[in-house]
């Protein structure tokens, strides 16, 4: 696995075999995980996969019942390693009345080696939010304010749970392009996201959680490769009823002018297609997304944890 092998990149935290019950529910199962800096890590899977009890861990918010964690090589715990963390996570209990540049320089306070406000300010765009009291803002407001909160540390690891949930297309691609240049300066970032694309835009790497294991782990283009399936788009006069029929075609569906069939034998599919309509246009290829790969996997994982119970 990636993260105890040859990599250069500083490990900043990992978890070893990490167990963790919450009463009769096993919400980790054995779990490893590395993060690494200048790297960003997305964490996928369903709800209920184990994702906020891992990042928990990683905390220092729990401990695990079996196997270990730790942060910058000490107990989460600690203090000293917990200096280097910032953390937006999905809900934020601030005081409302206080402005929003007050909450910076108490944020900032807590820290040896602060980022300076101006540069936290300028990272998550919020220049014209400093005189407003942090209640009165819109919940996509909050958030960014609350990435700001997250940053002001200095951070050498950022968790970033659900970050974008609630802003609006412009705010999102400000907050990812802010992610990115941390990143490029040597943070590591572990981002959970139920958007997709935004895993897609963002993650170095992809680990795929669910029942408490890890599912899958590797690059985007790794994960999407673990999926056969690949779409066919085309523009044909051949009937979409008679397509979907075909054995060689698992979905089809139209999209504007053009088909678009899913196939686990794109090879014999395009035979087929070529030799049935040689008037056939507008081709193209792809490999699944990663919409697909995520749910192909998460779905034969619950097909094989009820079979298991069974
Ligand atoms: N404090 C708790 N008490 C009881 N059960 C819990 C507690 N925290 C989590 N669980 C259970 O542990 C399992 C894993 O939950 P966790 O919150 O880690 O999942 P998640 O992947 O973060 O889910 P989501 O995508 O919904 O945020 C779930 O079955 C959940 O119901």
């Amino acid at each position: 696995m990636d993260g105890h092998g040859t990599d250069a990149r500083p490990l900043l935290a990992c978890l070893r075999g990490a167990h963790k019950r919450h009463g009769a529910i096993h919400a980790l199962q054995g779990l490893d995980l590395a993060l690494r800096g200048g790297e960003l890590l997305a964490l996928l899977g369903p709800n209920g996969a184990g994702k906020t009890t891992a990042i928990g861990l990683l905390l220092g918010l729990a401990r695990p019942d079996a196997g270990s964690a730790e942060l910058f090589g000490r107990d989460p715990q600690d203090i000293a390693a917990r200096r280097h963390v910032g953390v937006m996570l999905q809900e934020a209990a601030l005081p409302p009345t206080l402005k929003v540049r007050e909450l910076l320089r108490l944020t900032a306070s807590y820290y040896p080696a602060p980022r300076s406000i101006a540069d936290v300010v300028a990272l998550a765009g919020i220049e014209d939010l400093l005189a407003r009291p942090y209640g009165k803002l819109s919940g996509g407001q909050q958030r960014r304010v609350q990435f700001a909160l997250a940053i002001c540390g200095n951070p050498r690891l950022l968790f970033l749970d659900e970050p974008t949930v609630g802003l609006d297309i412009q705010a999102r691609q400000a907050l990812w392009a802010a992610i990115r240049a941390l990143v490029a300066d040597g943070c590591g970032v572990v981002l959970t996201t139920h958007y997709l694309e935004e895993a897609e835009a963002l993650a170095d790497r992809v680990c795929v959680l669910a029942h408490g294991r890890l599912l899958s782990e590797g690059s985007v283009q790794a994960l999407r490769a673990r999926v056969a399936r690949k779409r066919v788009w085309c523009a044909t006069t051949l009937p979409l009823a008679e397509l979907a029929a075909w054995p060689e075609v698992a979905e089809a569906a139209r999209d504007g002018e053009r088909l678009c069939l899913s196939s686990d034998a794109p090879e014999r599919l395009l035979r087929r297609l070529l030799a049935a309509d040689p008037a056939l246009s507008g081709l193209e290829v792809r490999a699944a997304g990663l919409a697909e790969a995520f749910t192909e996997l998460t779905g034969a994982a619950s097909a094989a944890q009820a079979a298991e119970a069974a």
